[in-house]
């Protein structure tokens, strides 16, 4: 399908904005122009070489004059300041949208920056990987992966049209939420997870002998840490926008490693055995949940 967005600048070509690139690029060849920007001008002629972009520059407000489309795919805090510097040179009728992993915070941001006339139809793919920059991008890093939408109600409903329409492009599966709604699930499923994993690796420096110990970190070790090479300045963005649902999530986790912690001190094997019991069930339906997701809709009926 030919869309009718010709103009498309991506700000922040790396892992995401460089998938992204290559992903439209891939599904619609000539029929779209896309403009890359980064402060890295290496990122930038990587991007080019790849094919994830057909002009680049360190230049967001001279590149997003034409735009019909912009997309927001630095670390969430950058976004938004992002969004505040190219605000005054989008021309009218340019939708911005964006890849961050938190949404309210960004709404709430960016709800009063844009001039009338202009749209902003949030974004966040549920796809990516422990690696960054643009080295790593993959035209098929979307492929089939849920890619949520948190416009509100009163959005343009030609701009999220739009959106879609491009989005489907990558081959993924859009969804729509509320903003809230998303943070709390993302905070629960994504956040905590690598808050997890990063403690892990970092319960290491805790070793009277590392050295033995790293030695001997088998693939149970690999398989729950390996998102814990994640990017430091996209985590730490995520913690500082979506904090409430986090804390929350962490206070709850806190609650179950007291529990089970207690529970071995005292020796009470009972308790110790209904820990693991109940997390197989849970993680063996999971896994039963994700064969058949591909085939169903979410609850909202996306
Ligand atoms: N890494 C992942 O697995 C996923 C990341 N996201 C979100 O997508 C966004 C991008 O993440 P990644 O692509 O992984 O990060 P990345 O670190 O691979 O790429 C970010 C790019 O933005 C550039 N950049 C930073 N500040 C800039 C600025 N002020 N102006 C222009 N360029 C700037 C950096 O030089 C870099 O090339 C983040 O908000 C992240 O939360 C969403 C889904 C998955
Ligand atoms: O590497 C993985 O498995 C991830 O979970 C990547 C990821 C990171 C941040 C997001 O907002 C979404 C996906």
């Amino acid at each position: 399908m030919i869309v009718p967005a010709k103009r498309i600048t991506i700000i922040g070509m790396g892992l995401i904005g460089g998938s992204l690139g290559l992903a439209l690029r891939a599904a619609q060849g000539a029929n779209i122009r896309i403009t890359g920007v980064d402060v890295s001008e290496d990122s930038l002629n990587t991007a080019r070489l790849l094919g994830a972009a057909d002009d680049i520059t360190t230049d967001s407000k001279a590149a997003v004059k034409d735009a019909d489309i912009v997309f927001l795919c630095t670390p969430v805090l950058q976004a938004a300041a992002l969004a505040k510097e190219i605000a005054p040179y989008l021309k009218q009728g340019a939708i911005v949208t964006d890849t961050c992993s938190t949404k309210s915070y960004l709404m709430q941001q960016i709800a009063f920056l844009l001039p009338a006339g202009i749209h902003y139809i949030p974004g966040h793919p549920m796809a990516g990987r422990e690696k960054s920059g643009i080295e790593a991008a993959d035209a098929a890093l979307f492929d089939n992966k849920w890619y949520i939408l948190t416009p509100k109600q009163t959005a343009d409903k030609r701009a999220v049209a739009l959106v879609r329409q491009v989005i489907n492009l990558t081959g993924a599966r859009i969804t729509v939420m509320e903003a809230g709604q998303h943070d709390v699930c993302t905070a629960l499923i994504s956040h905590v997870p690598h808050i997890g994993a990063a403690a892990l690796v970092n319960l290491l420096a805790y070793s009277e002998d590392q050295d033995s110990s790293i030695k001997l970190a088998g693939g149970g070790f690999r398989d729950t840490t390996r998102i814990a090479s994640s990017n430091a300045d996209m985590w730490a963005d995520i913690c500082m926008t979506n904090a409430a649902p986090i804390v929350d999530s962490l206070d709850k986790f806190n609650q179950l490693i007291t529990q089970i912690t207690q529970a071995i001190r005292e020796g009470d094997r009972a308790r110790v055995h209904n820990f693991f019991t109940t997390a197989k069930k849970r993680r063996d339906g999971l896994l039963q949940l994700e064969l058949s997701a591909s085939e169903q809709p979410l609850s909202n009926g996306h």
